[in-house]
């Protein structure tokens, strides 16, 4: 059976030699750093670290250019291999659709995913906190994007925003799937020995990962499933397990990603969490992951 999970964007897929250990592995697909119209070295290191729960990260978007990512896509073997995912994060509309335009000429089979917490305009919100940016932004894509694609979008945290955000997303037909969620942003470790933040850019402040996150990734998921007739939702946060994996597809995931744990761990992670839902799934009496995929049951 294929593998349910895969990497999330950020982690193992920035240099051919990372996506090349995703394509080697045991995930059932692999999903590139997100990528820019120029290469970017990211912010100054420490800019990720890990910690008992989980990670935070504040990398800046280092890439090595979207041409990096498209010259691999066009060197990938669709016909023998996983599917392969491009993360997109211009740092402006037009450099979106620059992007964007370059890889719809080439028709490749790759799946692009537009990472809404790419940058506003500067002072603004994320797209996705800025959703009638995000609307606009989603229309220029459609002007002439004509390929089922993706979005990868932050954490909600209001109910009204769950459907603010739906609405906005119903409106696009090409839109296939969302996944759910990037890190929480900006939060806040401190080490009281060295009573120091952990990571050197943004004084601190930085995306969560990890168990920090799991049960906002977990709302978010089962409240767009709810929300977004027709589309699928990729569950992403705080799996290290495979009960995590389990949780988000009760919630109704359709593909799973592995983060921080990742990070950690490497590639053996995907086949012990992969075993570890057999498993689990064998206890239980289920046969294929429809079997529990959104039966999430409430009281
Ligand atoms: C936060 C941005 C730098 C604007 C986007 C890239 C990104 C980063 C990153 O490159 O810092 N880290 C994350 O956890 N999620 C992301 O989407």
């Amino acid at each position: 059976m294929t593998s349910p999970l895969y990497n999330a964007s950020g982690v193992m897929c920035r240099s051919v030699e990372d996506l090349e250990a995703m394509r080697a592995s045991s995930s059932g697909a692999l999903i590139t750093k997100s990528c820019t119209l120029e290469p970017r070295e990211g912010n100054p290191e420490p800019r990720y670290f890990v910690t008992p729960l989980g990670s935070i990260n504040s990398m800046g978007l280092p890439n090595y250019g979207y041409q990096y990512y498209l010259d691999y896509a066009e060197k990938y073997d669709y016909a023998n291999n996983k599917p392969l995912f491009i993360s997109i994060s211009g740092m402006s509309l037009a450099d979106n659709l620059t992007i964007i335009k370059a890889f719809h000429e080439r028709a490749l089979p790759c799946i692009l995913e537009v990472n809404l917490s790419c940058p506003n305009l500067p002072g603004k919100p994320q797209l996705g906190y800025d959703l009638p940016a995000a609307q606009h932004a989603l229309e220029k894509i459609c002007e002439f994007y004509d390929r089922p694609f993706g979005v990868k979008l932050p954490p909600y945290f209001d109910v009204s925003h769950f459907d603010q955000a739906a609405e906005v997303f119903n409106k696009f037909d090409l839109l296939k799937y969302v996944t759910c969620i990037n890190s929480v942003g900006n939060g806040l470790v401190i080490d009281v020995d060295a009573e120091s933040v952990v990571i050197k850019p943004k004084d601190g402040l930085g995306g969560l990962g990890g168990d920090y996150v799991l049960p906002t990734a977990l709302a978010n998921v089962r409240e767009f499933v709810r929300r977004l007739p027709g589309k699928q939702v990729v569950g992403c946060g705080g799996v290290k397990s495979g009960r995590e994996a389990f949780m988000h597809i009760l919630a109704g995931a359709t593909a799973v990603q592995v983060g921080s744990c990742l990070y950690e761990e490497g590639v053996g992670a995907f086949d012990r969490i992969a075993q570890e839902l057999k498993d689990l799934m064998a206890a239980k009496g289920y046969q294929k992951l429809s079997d529990f995929r959104g039966k999430l049951k409430t009281l």
